[in-house]
């Protein structure tokens, strides 16, 4: 596939990758473009749609898997979530790097693919930290707390296989876990800075 190489962003909820994505996009603006997912879970205050996700009923979802339309979809925490290939082939066709924010069965499933991305696990330095931030974030129920940190448990013992991920980065301190994630991008946005990244 022409172009620079996609990034995967995988990770339990709330162990911050759309604040770390978020950071990388206003700092590098020109360099990176998000890969925007569908999922049929309601928008949160200040989301919006067709810039966080496409929001869409589990009919138009499914009507999408069944034509084709997707690379890969999930079911997490009671709601479908899926990457088309409209989503990533916007980004590509602007010449930047396509940050995927997806679930673990989404890094298994791109895995499949001749996506080819560099691979990142942002994981939290405990449960017991994750699940304060999950609350202060103040965006779920009580019950899809719950479900997100049973799927948290799973994910990172499945993240522990070894290969699954080029660079995992433990989010303690925002600003180290950035530099971090920076760092290990360093290579593929000077590519894109200067022009060259065509493959
Ligand atoms: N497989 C897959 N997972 C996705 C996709 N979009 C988002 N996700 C994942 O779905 C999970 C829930 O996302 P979201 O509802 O935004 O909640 P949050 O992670 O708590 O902010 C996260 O692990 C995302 O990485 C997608 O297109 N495909
Ligand atoms: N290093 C950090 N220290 C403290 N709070 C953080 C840190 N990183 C993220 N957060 C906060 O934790 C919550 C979850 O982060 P978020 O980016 O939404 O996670 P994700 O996208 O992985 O679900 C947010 O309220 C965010 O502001």
């Amino acid at each position: 596939m022409a172009g620079p190489r996609p990034v995967v962003l995988s990770g339990p909820s709330g162990a911050g990758k759309s604040t770390l994505l978020k950071m990388l996009m206003k700092e590098f603006e020109g360099v990176f473009g998000f890969s925007v997912s569908h999922t049929t879970r309601k928008p949160r205050p200040g989301e919006e749609n067709g810039k966080d996700y496409h929001y869409v009923s589990r009919e138009v979802m499914q009507a999408g898997i069944d034509k084709g339309d997707f690379i890969e979809n999930a079911e997490f925490s009671g709601n479908m979530y899926g990457t088309s290939k409209v989503a990533v082939q916007d980004v590509q066709a602007r010449n930047l790097i396509c940050i995927l924010d997806i679930d673990m069965q989404g890094v298994k499933n791109i895995k499949k693919t001749d996506l080819n991305p560099i691979y990142i696990s942002i994981q939290p330095p405990s449960m017991d930290i994750l699940e304060k931030r999950l609350r202060d974030r103040k965006t779920e129920s009580e019950e899809s707390l719950q479900k997100r940190l049973q799927a948290a448990n799973v994910d990172l013992q499945i993240s522990k296989e070894a290969g699954l991920f080029d660079v995992v980065i433990v989010n303690n301190d925002l600003e180290e876990a950035y530099r971090d994630l920076k760092g290990a991008l360093l290579e593929e946005i000077q590519k894109v800075q200067k022009g060259s990244a065509k493959a």
